[in-house]
């Protein structure tokens, strides 16, 4: 079997794990047993005549005595090009916002109240290329482009916050790019954005040819529904190069931060036209590779949901409790432990161009 053609993790292990030790393989390998979401008929439907993978599990938390349940519902979309990548810059666009935006109708009939979308998702990832046209033009304002007009048109529509994560343009500071997550408040109103702060430079991920270290600090968005207690992080990576890690990325930032952390990954394999190089001495290509979906949910309690499909689009719905947060951090102590003035202190002098490191020797 390739890389390209196996489902998911979660279905081999279903297929060939027998029942009685399949129980204590998902406790290990996932954390808790998470309860699937009683999702709508109407929703399941939908999927599968729009033939994509719709999954829903609930993160449970303690009853408190002095705090309500306070319970959200978050949407990951994963989702394929539609077009090839030589249609017409517009063309493709456009098919992307009619393909996502009926998965988000789905995500609305599953009471979603944030939904997030795939990095860059109005476009290829075309990093890969080096090349500049037509491939800049996906860019948009990330504060009225067609874009984040048409996430304004969800967001009032199916009162959900929207996470946008497109290529900005900002045509005040010189047309400069950016790899931006524009957040979409409820009401309609552009709440903010953040700029991706590191740029890989490993693999075919030229992304630094493209656009710039983000300059937006770490803004946390108050939507109606959550503090900083959430964090989504809209990725696009190829199997040979991550998969390994991608199951326990999120759920290190879940567990080391007491929040929750959604990872959203693109899927399929994207083709372009004129082949590339990888700088590898091996042969130039016309693929990136495969996009391996698998997006998931992290809790703080280190558990987590099963991934959507590696090759098909997919919505993940999961219902958590937020009071989960400081249950666990409550029981663990991570941030109150953590020695930061200690740490502050010692990256203070090790930024410093003549720093010497502590290096004890014999
Ligand atoms: N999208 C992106 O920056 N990918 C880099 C490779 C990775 O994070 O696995």
């Amino acid at each position: 079997m390739s890389e390209k053609d196996f489902e998911s993790l979660e279905k081999i292990l279903e297929t060939y794990v027998p029942e009685a030790e399949r129980r204590e393989v998902r406790r290990v390998l996932f954390g808790k047993e998470l309860k699937k979401l009683d999702l709508p008929q109407s929703a399941i439907d939908a999927a599968v005549e729009q033939d994509f993978d719709l999954k829903g599990y609930v993160f449970e938390s303690s009853p408190e005595q002095l705090r309500l349940p306070r319970t959200v519902r978050v949407g990951l979309i994963q989702n394929k090009i539609v077009l090839p990548t030589d249609a017409p810059v517009l063309e493709q666009i456009i098919a992307l916002h009619k393909r996502v935006g009926e998965m988000v109708e789905v995500a609305a009939m599953c009471g979603v109240n944030i939904v997030c979308f795939q990095e860059a998702w109005t476009m290829p990832f075309a990093f890969c290329t080096r090349e500049r046209e037509p491939w800049t033009e996906f860019a948009e304002s990330a504060e009225d482009g067609l874009t984040t007009r048409f996430c304004i048109q969800l967001a009032k529509k199916y009162n959900m916050v929207v996470v946008s994560p497109i290529l900005e343009r900002d045509e005040i500071h010189g047309g400069t790019l950016w790899n931006t997550a524009v957040v979409v408040s409820n009401n309609g109103n552009v709440l903010g954005k953040s700029r991706k702060n590191h740029i890989p430079r490993v693999g075919d991920f030229n992304e630094s040819t493209y656009y710039m270290e983000g300059n937006t600090g770490h803004p946390v968005f108050q939507t109606h529904v959550n503090g900083a207690e959430i964090i989504f992080n809209p990725s696009a990576t190829v199997g040979l190069l991550s998969e390994p890690m991608w199951p326990i990325e999120a759920r290190n930032a879940a567990i080391a931060n007491h929040c929750f952390t959604c990872a959203i990954n693109r899927v399929g394999t994207e083709y372009f036209k004129n082949e590339f190089t990888s700088g590898d001495g091996k042969k130039a290509h016309n693929d990136f590779g495969h996009f391996y979906g698998s997006s998931y949910v992290a809790a703080p309690d280190g558990s987590r949901s099963p991934g959507l499909s590696r090759t098909r689009d997919g919505l993940l719905v999961a219902e958590m409790d937020l009071n989960l947060n400081r249950q666990v951090a409550d029981k663990w102590n991570f941030k109150m432990t953590g020695r930061y003035e200690m740490y502050a202190e010692e990256l203070k002098k090790a930024v410093q161009h003549d720093f010497k490191p502590n290096i004890v020797k014999e």
